[in-house]
């Protein structure tokens, strides 16, 4: 993978494994998004990691809302059933804007990617907050929750190839 980055040892290397692994699987060009503790969208064109955008995860966004709103109580986002867009109580009103909102959030972005590089894009998702937020994206997105694990996996095997030639 061909990084374009000012200093290439910045890009996270959990961003490199995953990307690597959304190469080998997916067809160009494509946009990887991870949900962890930050929200990051990757651009990936042919083998070239074009760059990428972090936005604060969900539950940074949670936790930002109840600790720096005095009204605001700490709330659990996990529901058993789909969350309304309209809230009548506080705790429903946050759960549908930080829910929503991260939707709309990666939903919008990718829009703009695809604005922006004038076409469209394959979307991966991986990372734990992926499925709380995939159900209420517009778009859909696939889901891969083992794109770090399946991009470590591949770089071993490259090493690997490598030192065994040495
Ligand atoms: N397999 C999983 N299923 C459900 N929740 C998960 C899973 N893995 C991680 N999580 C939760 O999702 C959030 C983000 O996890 P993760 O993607 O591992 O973040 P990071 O890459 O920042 O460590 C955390 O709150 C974690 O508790
Ligand atoms: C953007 C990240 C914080 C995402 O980490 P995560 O939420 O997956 O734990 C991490 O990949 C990182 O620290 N990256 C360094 C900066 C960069 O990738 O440009």
């Amino acid at each position: 993978m061909n990084i374009k980055a000012e200093i290439h040892n910045q890009l996270g290397s959990d961003i490199v494994a995953s990307s690597v692994a959304a190469i080998a699987k997916y067809p160009s060009p494509i946009v990887m998004v991870d949900m962890g503790t930050a929200t990051s969208l990757s651009l990936i064109v042919g083998s070239v990691y074009e760059g990428c955008i972090i936005m604060p995860g969900l539950a940074l966004a949670l936790d930002a809302l109840s600790e720096r709103a005095a009204a605001l109580p700490p709330i659990s986002i996990e529901t058993a059933s789909p969350v309304g867009l309209m809230g009548h109580t506080t705790e429903e009103a946050m759960r549908s804007g930080v829910l929503y909102g991260h939707a709309s959030m990666v939903d919008g972005m990718l829009e703009r990617i695809e604005e922006s590089i004038g076409q469209s894009v394959t979307t991966v998702a991986t990372g734990g907050n992926a499925p709380r937020i995939l159900r209420y994206c517009k778009r859909p997105i696939q889901y891969d929750a083992d794109l770090i694990m399946t991009g470590l996996y591949l770089l071993y095997q490259k090493n690997a190839k490598k030192y065994r030639k040495a």
